[in-house]
């Protein structure tokens, strides 16, 4: 029934690093019938398969948002997509303008699970921190207003499974879709 609803409306999932936009962007692709994009892994393909930590120590975070941007504004053209965006999608307002194109999803995972899901993680360059949990609390405090600008806040918990939080999505689609009417 959602999908019907969506008319092939992207979805763009939003929200920090270890969320789940990517488990829960798959997840729900299937259940609509859609495609499935991680920004991440087109921008490592786009930087002729280098790594976002190889990315990173070679472009800068400035190189690598100039490159997120190009990406998302390409994917955008598309539809019929669930989008895993990176966590920093939302700092720069250019990118809202090709978020808006869909529906936004913001998955709002405490720091604490995100920190138990993250802790091993080498993969995230700005986690590689003496602090690594100060850190994800420090840029939740920065981007949760960006966050907060979202469609749809699903707020995750302890133990949720990606399946159990993907239904919550769809269940929640409609009572979003009626007053944005995308
Ligand atoms: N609901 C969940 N419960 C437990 N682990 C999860 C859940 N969702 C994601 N994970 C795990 O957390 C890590 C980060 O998930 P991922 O989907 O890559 O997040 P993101 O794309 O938001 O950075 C992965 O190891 C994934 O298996
Ligand atoms: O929060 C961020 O600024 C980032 C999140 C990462 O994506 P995930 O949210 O998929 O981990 C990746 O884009 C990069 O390491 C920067």
């Amino acid at each position: 029934m959602t999908n019907n609803l969506l008319k092939g409306v992207n979805l763009y999932l939003v929200g920090m690093m270890g969320a789940g936009k990517s488990t829960v962007g798959q997840i729900l692709a299937q259940h609509l019938g859609y495609g499935f994009v991680d920004t991440d892994s087109v921008i490592e393909k786009a930087a002729g398969g280098r790594s976002i930590t190889q990315l990173f120590e070679d472009e800068g975070e400035v190189g690598f948002r100039q490159l997120e941007t190009q990406v998302l504004a390409q994917v955008c053209a598309f539809t019929k997509l669930a989008i895993a965006t990176g966590g920093g999608i939302v700092i720069k307002q250019e990118n809202w303008s090709y978020l808006h194109h869909g529906l936004i999803v913001w998955l709002d995972v405490p720091v604490e699970i995100l920190y138990a899901r993250l802790a091993e993680d080498t993969t995230r360059p700005l986690l590689q921190d003496n602090d690594p949990k100060g850190k994800l609390r420090s840029l939740l405090e920065q981007r949760q207003h960006l966050y907060s600008q979202a469609d749809l806040r699903i707020t995750v918990s302890e133990g949720e499974t990606p399946e159990q939080i993907a239904t919550r999505v769809l269940d929640e689609i409609p009572g979003v879709l009626k007053p944005i009417e995308k």
